[in-house]
């Protein structure tokens, strides 16, 4: 048995070669032609005479007979192994060392640059990869029938192959298609363009697993293939034959790799639970051992439900154990401001509107705890364009109206960019010296305005992360507004927080008030309840991609009334380079479609010097169409542009789609919103309709959660918070109720987690806070 293994995978290794260069290499050919003389091939004359004469075969020959030699090991496999048990547990691996939680990723055997792509995505340790959790998970265990399948619907097959063939409609194109046979009767066909190294792999009879998209054109189902395997190979796969996790990833590191080191991961570290085991019964939890593979490798839906209810269990009593442990010092000594209301009748004089109610009373809210002595901690939360930014920068005025300077921290340079140029219309003309300091300026620039900062020859600074760095002094920091505070880690805020400022954090993200409380624990909470007068709600419409053309025609229409427009598309597969070559054919695409447009390109692939260039351009109108991926930031304010298509749009979650909406619909101008749906199943129409039927954030939020299930985008994305890499606070109420009294129990009776029983828990606590992979947490 030993043996069959061995050979097979001494000659997997040519075939691959075989397949990866196409040509005969003949160092490949020696191996090969040395192992058949060796003794290892001896008891498989089958196989010997099947790879007879190898070196003088030519390429294709070569791959064939290579898989023939190899499909008659598998079957010798087959009869001396018992089969696997379904697909229960991941594909055993030799039992390997034991390494601690917090060994260095290059003990993981992940391969060659292992561990170097590993820590390039942040992720360091062992506990680092097992805690970086899939972001959603697919299917992929194969359909047993295709007769319910839907257009647009990703789905894995396992069939074989009964016609093959292969066109060159022009010199260098090359289309192979193939018709597979699943074992319930069924047909699919499928396509490769391009691709002359899988043609080995589609030959007649062979038995294939494929993932992809289904297209129906009638009765009959084509798949565009975005996975394939043999089923042979499928049956070690940690990519097939499952339901897998999808991993962020960047550029050159494969979801197979993220797969695989996870794998390691899971088989090298001691998963020993941290939580008693009369706990977990009492309420309902997994342990963690089951919780962790369960999350990465779900042998069933119920396994992954099981991992991720613990899971964001574990994360809530984590946040509430930190929370109650720093609640001890949590009246501190701030600043004390007159913030007079001449002030702000000053501040309002100057805007060429007057404050909404929301915002008068919310500022309220903010010059009480200016005028008070204990330090500000405010979270000002309102939907997309309530109008947060002009608060802050009221509040900003009056902390320099009393000699204090004044921060504003964004997420990005955009952002900070396009802050500066708000703050310096409202500001500039009170006199109040705004300055910039991002990470895209010269050193000379920025040391220039770390100087002007220090000497407080500039009262108030928009900045990134830039503004918290060692080297930034402030002179006298007085209040430091925060934008979009999930982005951020505490820590940082915390870092900022040196010299003991006022801190309002704004936030568009729409969270029920009373669990805003454990989001943000030790901020008090303001909403801004109200649009500014005069908004008509951005008009949205659903429409399959097979009506874009109207759409299209009417972002024209909008142009020639002088309107721009947004064109957004959705991550693909998470890879940024498909990301961007899809958003770069769409800007073709529209090119021919719109040729009287100006359209231009922004992508996360751009410096950020060039993404505020074509940002600078599209505010100053010098193109009407702007193609952009996801980088449209929250907060992009381009008060011209009144329509938005966004393309995939099943591919976001709600409260993203809420969010990038609300870039247009900013100005006077009536707005539309066109989603383009590329899947056409019931669910996304169902979907997407809450988007078409509401303009409300908390509802949309709501309604999400309802019809969201275990295998879509979840955690950061979805909710916006970076404590929480699972857990969404709307939707689970009871579970954070249960981690909060476990909390306090925990608390109540040993305040400092001393007893010896907790020294798992009290370990893991701090190890989190160190990690890097919770480095938002702290
Ligand atoms: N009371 C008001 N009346 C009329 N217009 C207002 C009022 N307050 C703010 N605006 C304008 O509305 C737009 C959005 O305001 P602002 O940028 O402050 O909102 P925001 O809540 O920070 O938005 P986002 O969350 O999208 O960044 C701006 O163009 C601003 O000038």
């Amino acid at each position: 048995m030993a043996t069959v293994t061995e050979l097979r995978d001494k000659l997997r290794r040519p075939l691959a070669a075989e397949l990866a260069t196409g040509c005969a290499d003949r160092v490949v050919a020696g191996g090969v032609e040395r192992l058949l003389a060796s003794p290892l091939a001896g008891p498989f004359p089958g196989v010997r005479e099947a790879l007879r004469g190898y070196a003088e075969l030519d390429a294709g020959a070569r791959a064939e007979a290579l898989e023939r030699a190899l499909a008659l090991l598998d079957g010798a496999e087959r009869k001396t192994a018992p089969r696997p048990a379904a697909r229960q547990a991941p594909p055993a691996a030799a039992p390997g060392e034991r390494l601690p939680l917090d060994a260095e990723v290059t003990r993981l055997d992940t391969g060659p640059g292992g561990a170097r792509k590993l820590t390039s995505l942040g992720l360091h340790t062992v506990r680092d990869v097992l805690h970086a959790y899939p972001h959603r998970h697919e299917d992929r265990r194969a359909l047993p029938d295709l007769a319910e399948v839907e257009e647009g619907q990703k789905v894995t097959v396992e069939g074989t192959v009964v016609a093959k063939s292969r066109r060159k409609p022009k010199p260098n194109m090359l289309i192979l298609d193939v018709t597979l046979e699943t074992p319930s009767g069924g047909r699919v066909k499928a396509s490769w363009f391009n691709q002359p190294w899988v043609e080995r792999q589609l030959r007649e009879g062979a038995r294939l697993v494929l993932t992809g998209r289904v297209k129906k054109f009638g009765r009959s189902v084509q798949l565009g293939v975005e996975h394939l395997e043999t089923v042979e190979d499928a049956r070690e796969s940690l990519s097939t034959g499952r339901i897998v996790g999808v991993y962020d990833s960047k550029d050159g590191i494969s979801q197979e790799f993220l797969r695989r080191s996870a794998f390691r991961a899971l088989q090298a570290a001691p998963l020993d639970d941290y939580l008693p085991a009369h706990w977990r019964r009492e309420r309902g939890l997994t342990d963690l051992g089951d919780a962790l593979w369960g999350i990465h490798f779900p042998g069933d839906e119920g396994q992954l439900e099981r991992g991720l209810h613990r899971l964001r269990f574990d994360e809530y009593l984590f946040l509430e154990l930190r929370m109650l442990l720093q609640g001890e010092d949590a009246v501190l000594l701030g600043k004390r401001f007159q913030a007079t209301s001449d002030d702000i009748a000053r501040f309002e004089s100057a805007l060429p509107f007057s404050f909404t109610n929301a915002q008068r009373r919310v500022l309220l809210e903010i010059t009480d705890d200016m005028r008070s002595e204990r330090q500000m901690a405010r979270l000002v939360q309102g939907d997309v364009g309530s109008g947060k930014t002009a608060v802050a920068a009221c509040a900003l005025y009056l902390a320099v109206r009393d000699g204090y300077q004044g921060a504003l921290m964004a997420p990005t340079e955009i952002l900070a960019r396009q802050h500066y140029a708000n703050l310096v219309g409202y500001l500039g003309k009170l006199d109040v010296r705004v300055g910039l300091l991002i990470g895209a300026m010269t050193p000379k620039q920025k040391l220039e305005m770390q100087t002007r900062i220090a000497e407080g020859e500039v009262d108030v600074v928009v900045g990134t992360q830039a503004l918290i760095q060692e080297n930034v002094r402030f002179d006298n920091l007085g209040l430091a507004v925060v934008d979009e505070e999930h982005r951020f880690g505490v820590m940082q805020r915390r870092k900022l927080l040196a010299g003991r400022p006022d801190v309002l954090v704004m936030s568009a993200t729409p969270i029920p008030r009373s669990l805003a409380l454990t989001a943000y624990g030790d901020l008090e909470l303001s909403v801004i309840d109200e649009l500014p007068p005069g908004r008509t709600p951005v008009e949205t419409k659903l429409i399959q991609d097979t009506h874009r053309a109207q759409a299209y025609g009417f972002v024209m229409r909008q142009i020639r009334e002088g309107r721009q427009a947004f064109v957004v598309t959705a991550l693909i597969e998470e890879n940024e380079n498909l990301e961007l070559l899809a958003a770069t054919q769409l800007a073709d695409g529209l090119k021919v479609m719109l040729p009287e447009a100006r359209i231009d390109l922004l992508h996360g692939k751009m410096t950020a010097a060039e993404k505020e260039h074509v940002m600078d351009r599209f505010r100053a109108r010098e193109f009407d169409v702007l193609v952009s991926t996801t980088v449209i930031e929250v907060g992009v304010d381009v008060p011209n542009a009144s329509v938005m298509v966004i393309e995939n749009a099943e591919r976001f979650g709600l409260s993203q789609l809420h969010q990038l909406r609300g870039r247009v619909g900013r100005g006077s101008a009536k707005s539309y919103c066109v989603l383009v749906a590329g899947e056409h199943s019931k669910k996304t129409r169902q979907r997407l309709k809450i988007i078409e039927g509401s303009t409300d954030g908390f509802v949309i939020a709501e309604a999400d959660l309802k019809l969201r299930g275990p295998g879509e985008i979840r955690g950061t994305r979805q909710s916006g918070i970076p404590d929480l890499r699972l857990g969404d606070l709307a939707s689970d109420v009871e579970i954070i109720e249960q981690a909060r009294a476990l909390a306090k129990h925990i608390l109540a009776h040993d305040p400092r987690l001393e007893h010896p029983r907790l020294g798992y828990l009290r370990s893991e606590l701090q190890n989190r806070s160190q990690s890097v992979a919770f480095r938002e947490v702290i």
